[in-house]
């Protein structure tokens, strides 16, 4: 049985549930519950803090897990676990920020103190970017350090910006990580079941992602309209009873659809319609 790692809590928890849900496996109806066992699919559950999930799947008592980018960087096992698929949800930067026109560039942080939750990550961009730099461990809410006078700025996630204006900050120097929800296994390792768990949400992601769409329009114009709507390998080309028209289909990313249908309309298709994919494998 393949054994995965899942947030039982915070930001990556209910996307989480989501995402497997749609990929066709069991999920926990009770938030206390700790494992549940999905026999149909051979999987195993186990609900996890989302920071602790790479120590396990790196230490190899568990398969694969979902988690943060940021969380796996700051783990720091990278020797034993790997990245193997990037889910599009729970997207954040991990940055520096300090009260609002305390500094401008990174490099004014020699000699400081930075809060941070995230000191393995904070730590290797110090050495990567050769800054002599104090790194206070905080567990959270780490925009109140500076003003309560235990660091002179902070390293955390900053996804809308939010928290930071109400705490007077903002963000200075690059960003030093951009972060998302991804899966996790044991380095160079598949074990059984893993491929289709990544088919299975493989095809959740495309079937997000992409919307089918089906319009008529006259033979003559046929090329052009499929220049506008390639689809992701070839589109569908039917006869109609009219024989100077055709049906077509094809997918579309859904960001485009409207903007396609627009381009379609003026060239003269007709009957565009537009449908959300719910299952896909490709
Ligand atoms: N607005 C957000 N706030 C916090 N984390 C976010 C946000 N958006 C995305 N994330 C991601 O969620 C993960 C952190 O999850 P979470 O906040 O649940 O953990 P934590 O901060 O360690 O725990 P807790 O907040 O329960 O103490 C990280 O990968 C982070 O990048
Ligand atoms: O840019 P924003 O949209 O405001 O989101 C970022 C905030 O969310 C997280 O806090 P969380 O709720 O996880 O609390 P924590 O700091 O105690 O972990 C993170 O640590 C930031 O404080
Ligand atoms: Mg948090």
């Amino acid at each position: 049985m393949l054994r995965i790692a899942v947030p039982n809590k915070g930001a990556l928890s209910e996307s989480a549930r989501e995402i497997l849900l749609e990929a066709g496996y069991r999920q926990r109806r009770d938030s206390r519950e700790l494992v549940l066992v999905d026999p149909e699919n051979e999987v195993e559950f186990f609900y996890l803090r989302p920071r602790d999930i790479a120590v396990y799947v790196g230490q190899g008592t568990l398969d694969v897990g979902l988690t943060g980018r940021d969380l796996f960087r700051d783990a720091q096992v990278r020797d034993t676990a790997e990245e193997i698929m990037a889910l599009g949800f729970g997207r954040s930067v991990f940055r520096l920020a300090a009260p609002v026109g305390a500094f401008s560039d990174a490099s004014q942080l020699a000699g400081r103190r930075i809060a941070t939750s995230y000191d393995g990550l904070l730590t290797d961009y110090l050495q990567q970017t050769g800054l002599d730099a104090t790194v206070v461990h905080l567990d959270g809410a780490v925009e109140s350090s500076v003003k309560l006078g235990v660091a002179d700025a902070i390293a955390d996630v900053v996804e809308t910006g939010n928290t930071l204006r109400a705490a007077g900050m903002e963000v200075f120097g690059e960003p030093i990580l951009d972060s998302e929800a991804i899966m996790i296994g044991r380095a160079g390792e598949r074990p059984a079941g893993l491929d289709v768990l990544l088919r299975r949400l493989n095809g959740v992601l495309v079937a997000r992602r992409w919307v089918m769409i089906d319009y008529d329009i006259s033979r003559d114009l046929l090329e052009r309209a499929v220049a506008v709507t390639p689809g992701l390998e070839s589109p569908t080309i039917s006869p109609l009873r009219d024989e100077s028209q055709v049906a077509v289909r094809s997918m579309v990313r859904k960001s485009d659809s409207n903007r396609v249908m627009d381009d379609l309309y003026d060239l003269g298709a007709r009957g565009i319609l537009v449908s959300a994919i719910h299952a896909i494998r490709l």
